[in-house]
């Protein structure tokens, strides 16, 4: 879905604020070829746009593209700012195997030829979406994460982070090191040629208290369902039951939730792709 608000200075005004935030009508049309039609509204008092883009398949990338495009035409001059929670592509941000493409660069390239004044994200998937991407806002991870450790110490009182792969643990240790945490590391290993995960690992021996793990994303949920039997199969060993709990921010969730809950106590996230409100929005 996109959304676009228009900004308007109105200092001069009796707001309070200073600021006039008004939403800017679109209409999108899919002809019956498959092809889209965008028209915005015209004539909103605008010193600055806004347009919120969530991204889950093609269309809706093309959909940013010609707003953004109808905007340009509607509004000229007038900068925009676009905030994208989750950036796709970002995933596949190197060439692993001969012939591949390098999807991550691809999307950033298209991204950057429109100019925006400001692209801000959450949770980039790796380094090199920041790398790729002009005049990129990292937006900050730390409340959304803070929220989901109230919620969890009103269960009990300890938390650990876990990274559940090579991937996520400098932005775990990152998060814990604001947060005071202490941090327990995963691996995950992968086949790079088909995708499949074939395993995971949990390193030394888990603390005793609750464990949080902590990704970027939850697609079909392997990862997290894989390390949660891992998790489960070391405390059967030493006799604990630490409860473990899942935060992601980005939750694609797509092949539901029923075998997450299996795993974890609670799974939270930022932006809930689904209506499974299982999945609790921080
Ligand atoms: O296992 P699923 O949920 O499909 O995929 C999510 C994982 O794949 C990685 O890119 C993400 O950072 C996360 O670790």
């Amino acid at each position: 879905m996109i959304s676009i608000t228009a900004v308007a200075n109105t200092k001069h005004s009796s707001d309070a604020s200073g600021y006039a935030r008004n939403p800017v009508e679109m209409k999108v049309l899919k002809f019956p070829g498959g092809e889209l039609h965008v028209t915005v509204e015209a004539g909103v008092c605008a010193d600055e746009l806004e347009l919120k883009a969530h991204l889950p398949n093609a269309d809706a990338v093309m959909t940013l593209l010609m707003t953004t495009d109808a905007l340009r035409r509607a509004y000229p001059g007038t900068p925009i700012d676009v905030h994208l929670p989750y950036v796709p592509y970002a995933r596949q941000d190197r060439v692993a195997n001969p012939g591949e493409s390098l999807s991550a660069k691809v999307f950033c390239d298209l991204i950057n030829a429109q100019c925006y004044r400001r692209v801000v994200v959450q949770d980039p998937h790796s380094d090199v979406t920041p790398a790729l991407l002009d005049r990129i806002v990292i937006d900050d991870p730390l409340p959304a994460l803070r929220r989901a450790l109230e919620r969890i110490r009103t269960r009990s009182m300890n938390v650990a982070l876990v990274a559940p792969d090579a991937g996520a643990r400098k932005r775990v240790l990152k998060l814990a090191a604001h947060l005071e945490l202490p941090v327990v590391f995963a691996d995950k290993i992968r086949d790079t040629r088909t995708g499949v995960i074939t395993g995971t690992e949990i390193q030394g021996d888990l603390p005793d208290c609750a464990l949080l793990v902590v990704d970027d994303i939850c697609d079909g949920g392997r990862t997290f369902t894989e390390l949660a039997q891992t998790a489960r199969e070391k405390q059967n060993r030493s006799g604990a039951r630490q409860p473990l709990y899942l935060y992601v921010t980005h939750g694609i969730f797509s092949k539901g939730l029923d075998a997450l809950l299996d795993g974890y106590a609670a799974i939270f996230t930022r932006n809930n792709w689904t209506s499974d409100a299982r999945a609790i929005q921080v």
